[in-house]
């Protein structure tokens, strides 16, 4: 699965969409075992959440917004099929939490492909499920560390944290994928699948035993004044980077 929304793959809700449908279709489809998730944006794998999404948009929409964030993260999450992730390019918050949730990740060996959850930066705060993901791949104590201080890690920092699995050459990424589907592939489904959601599960389950609790919490938070002069600083230091 290539995902294309140029310039970023910021995952808007029209892209959110877009993705679920075509994850189910996949998943519907007994012909399909695996699927491998990567970029047709050069350098970026995904810009995480859209900004504009979340910013100067009534509460409505943001629940509507947040609901599908929650659906996608749920079903990647929770996949039968085996999900890996291709990285090839950048991939802050959302678009680390889109890694964080195939089962095996990786990163192209580029100092400018740097992966974390960098939510401190921008003012706002990882919900809770993004941080349980991250703290069951790395650990409490460096999950700690790197949330707190938005830690966006390159390569070969990823690797040796255990954000990511593997680190290839830019031009092995999709080869190593590849390899390591037949892998995974080579484990009966029905075995595979149970063992996954026997891991994954209890994670899962906290975000679906308040799911709209936290829908509330997240247009609470995000409708904040504070909160959206924090988004309008960091939307304008994107517009100033440029020159
Ligand atoms: C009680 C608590 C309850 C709940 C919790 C509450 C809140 C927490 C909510 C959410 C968690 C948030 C998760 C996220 O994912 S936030 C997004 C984080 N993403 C980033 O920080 C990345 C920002 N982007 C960049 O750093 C660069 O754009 C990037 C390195 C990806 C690419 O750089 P490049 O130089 O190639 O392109 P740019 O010129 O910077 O960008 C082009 C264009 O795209 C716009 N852009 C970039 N990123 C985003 C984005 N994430 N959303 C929307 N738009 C984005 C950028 O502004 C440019 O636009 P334009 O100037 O109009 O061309």
């Amino acid at each position: 699965m290539k995902m294309r929304n140029p310039p970023v793959n910021s995952l808007s809700l029209e892209f959110l969409t877009e993705l679920l449908i075509s994850l189910e279709k996949l998943e519907n489809d007994k012909t399909f075992r695996g699927i491998i998730i990567t970029s047709d944006c050069p350098g970026i794998f995904s810009a995480g959440l859209d900004l504009l999404e979340m910013y100067g948009r009534d509460p409505a929409h943001c629940a509507e917004y947040w609901k599908a964030v929650q659906e996608l993260w749920l079903r990647v999450y929770l996949s039968n099929l085996v999900v890996i992730g291709a990285i090839n390019g950048i991939s802050p918050a959302g678009g680390c939490l889109l890694s964080l949730s195939c089962d095996y990740r990786v990163l192209a060996n580029n100092p400018k492909y740097a992966i974390g959850l960098n939510e401190t930066l921008l003012g706002i705060i990882a919900p809770f499920w993004f941080k349980d993901v991250l703290v069951n791949t790395i650990g409490h104590r460096a999950a700690e560390r790197a949330l707190q201080l938005g830690f966006l890690f390159p390569p070969s920092d990823a690797l040796q944290v255990g954000i990511v699995d593997q680190v290839v050459p830019e031009d092995q990424v999709q080869s190593t994928a590849r390899s390591v589907m037949a892998q995974w592939l080579a484990i009966p489904d029905h075995a595979r699948q149970l063992t996954k959601n026997l891991v994954r599960k209890p994670t899962a389950d906290r975000l679906l035993q308040q799911r709209d609790a936290d829908i509330q919490n997240f247009v609470r938070f995000i409708s904040r004044d504070s909160i959206q002069k924090s988004l309008h600083v960091y939307l304008e230091k994107l517009k100033q980077k440029k020159g």
